[in-house]
């Protein structure tokens, strides 16, 4: 592990595919979900919602800690300029997949890296690209009961079934799973942590 002598490092996320990206590449760290309301206001733009979510979950967590250094992310999907996050039901799981069906939309991470004396913070945003098959009806309502849509953002989850949805990406999968690890490993060098 990376950090056994190293900073302590947090991961601010209840989210099972982060923890599992985070430890693909190795490093040693903690868990500790952040509690924020995650509603901004609306037409706030897709990139500008996923950096500023990260920022708030990472500081909302860094301000709980005596040290360490806290690592936030947020993802969002957007139809054009449509900001599609977690479907709150089945119903609006159906209308998201609808829309996705067949077209070309993006996913952005936005993730932040702060240290728990708030006096070092830095954040970014990654895109990726997406293009859906074209979905007939039952292929939807199969998909939605796997049950895989209800907690990801644009009600589908690429690393699952999902992939069957999916003709062709652009750009980094793991930023559409939830943490793009080479930005990620980018924003962790600034603050001297080299993994390799
Ligand atoms: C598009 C897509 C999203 N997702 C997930 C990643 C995120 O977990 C979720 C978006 O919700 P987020 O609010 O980014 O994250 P979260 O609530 O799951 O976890 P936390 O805030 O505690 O870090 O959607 C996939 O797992 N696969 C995909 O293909």
């Amino acid at each position: 592990m990376y950090n056994n002598l190293g900073p302590r490092l947090i991961l601010a996320s209840a989210s099972p595919r982060r923890k599992e990206l985070l430890k693909q590449i190795g490093l040693d760290f903690e868990i500790i979900p952040s509690a924020i309301d995650e509603t901004l206001p609306s037409g706030t733009a897709p990139a500008v919602a996923a950096v500023k979510l990260a920022e708030n979950k990472a500081l909302d967590v860094a301000s709980r800690i005596k040290d360490g250094i806290v690592i936030a992310a947020d993802t969002v999907v957007a139809l054009d300029d449509i900001i599609l996050g977690k479907p709150k039901d089945e119903e609006e799981a159906m209308k998201m997949l609808e829309s996705l069906s067949g077209r070309w939309h993006r996913v952005f991470t936005g993730v932040a890296v702060i240290d728990s004396s708030l006096s070092r913070k830095i954040a970014d945003c990654e895109e990726s690209r997406v293009k859906f098959k074209n979905l007939s009806s039952s292929e939807i309502e199969n998909y939605i009961k796997t049950g895989e849509p209800m907690d990801k953002a644009g009600a589908y989850g690429i690393q699952g079934k999902g992939a069957l949805l999916v003709e062709k990406i652009e750009g980094c999968y793991y930023n559409i799973v939830g943490l793009p690890i080479f930005k990620l490993s980018l924003l962790l060098s600034n603050f001297g942590i080299r993994i390799l």
